[in-house]
């Protein structure tokens, strides 16, 4: 294959040009990540490998390691193998409180998380902002999706109380997902090079603006799923999909499931933060204390009591995130076995 031929199957995969790897290897992408290994796809087709064994060692950073969405250098064998993982233009990723302290790599070089939500009962706009926070030091763009348009005459309303909470300049489209015409604008996040992430809760239309995009006919999920897993399309994968617009999809569980763990920036509420640090006390906790800053910006209207509720649950979220990873550290520490608290059990089976 000649190398225009071959840049162009890439950019069909999200690369955005750099070096080709030297003779023998082969330059594929990261679309999934199992137990027995990797899920690989080249711009043609998909195919299984292993890590090398440098990947494996212990102590290594996570960080090092192939994530999904990561451009890849892959020895042939069998099975072929994982050599070298290439620099990355954002990284996804997220504090994980597991037994040791560890950074969880979501996902690596995408450009932009779709963050959907119905303009239906779905419709949060503390999760919009949750799903935002995720994104900031990624490197990523988050896109507002708002579906269901066409089953709402007030959605006006919606969008300019959204459009005054989050930060300016915040990309935000109402949309019918069941319409190609609706649907169309997105195309200038789906280029060829762009690599997007869906994300948003159950039943907020991901599979749904998926197909539309896709332009393949509507199917139950289930039905869609049914097919992609026996690989009835050669040139697409459930996990990485190739659209006509150019750009692509990656589609995973892990990803359609995205959650706020603890760690991620508040700078959303830089504004709050510091309307807190003119508070009279400087242990404030913006009750009923004199001179509150906080306070005197809900009674002037100034803060928005939606805002403040919205950053006060993502703050307790995070305390409690971290106090959770304190715990454990301690454990570890100690040196002691993990104990189970013994009431837990009986309580747990009372309820
Ligand atoms: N009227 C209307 N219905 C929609 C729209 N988007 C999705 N729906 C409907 O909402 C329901 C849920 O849509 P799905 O696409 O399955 O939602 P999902 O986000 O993929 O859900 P999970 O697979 O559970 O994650 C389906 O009945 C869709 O037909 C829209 O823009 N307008
Ligand atoms: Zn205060």
């Amino acid at each position: 294959m000649s190398e225009a031929a071959t840049i162009e199957r890439l950019r069909r995969i999200g690369w955005r040009g750099g070096a080709l790897p030297g003779a023998g290897l082969r330059l594929a992408r990261v679309v999934a990540q199992h137990r027995a290994g990797y899920e690989l796809h080249d711009g043609e087709s998909l195919f299984g490998a292993q890590p090398d064994g440098r990947f494996l060692k212990r102590g290594l950073d996570p960080a090092e390691r192939p994530v999904v969405g990561d451009f890849v250098e892959v020895e042939p064998g069998r099975p072929p193998h994982i050599v070298k993982v290439l620099s990355r233009r954002t990284l996804l990723s997220r504090a994980a409180a597991g037994e040791r302290y560890e950074r969880q790599l979501i996902a690596a070089n995408i450009d932009y998380v779709l963050v959907l939500t119905g303009l239906d009962g779905d419709f949060n706009p503390a999760r919009i902002e949750r799903y935002l926070s995720l994104t900031e030091g990624s490197g990523a763009q988050p896109v507002v999706l708002l579906s269901k348009l066409d089953t709402r005459e007030d959605a006006a309303a919606q969008l300019d109380a959204l459009r005054a909470r989050l930060p300016a300049g915040t990309p935000i489209h109402a949309l019918n997902g069941k319409d190609p015409a609706s649907v169309a604008p997105l195309a200038a996040y789906l280029q060829p090079g762009d690599s997007a992430v869906l994300v948003g809760s159950s039943g907020a239309g991901k599979s749904t603006l998926t197909n539309t995009l896709l332009g393949i006919a509507r199917m139950a999920t289930a039905e869609v799923r049914r097919h992609d897993s026996r690989g009835r399309h050669t040139t697409t994968h459930r996990a990485l999909l190739q659209l006509p617009s150019g750009g692509c999809l990656i589609d995973t569980p892990g990803m359609r499931e995205l959650k706020l763990t603890g760690e991620e920036s508040l700078d959303l509420f830089a504004d709050i933060e510091a309307l807190a640090e003119q508070c009279r006390f400087a242990d404030c906790g913006h009750g009923s204390e004199p001179g509150c800053a906080v306070q005197a910006a809900l009674d002037s209207g100034e803060l928005a009591p939606g805002r403040w509720r919205s950053f006060l649950k993502l703050h307790d979220e995070r305390e409690e995130q971290a106090a959770t990873l304190e715990a454990r550290l301690r454990r570890q520490r100690g040196g002691r076995p993990i104990e189970r608290p013994h009431g837990h059990r009986g309580q747990r089976e009372r309820d």
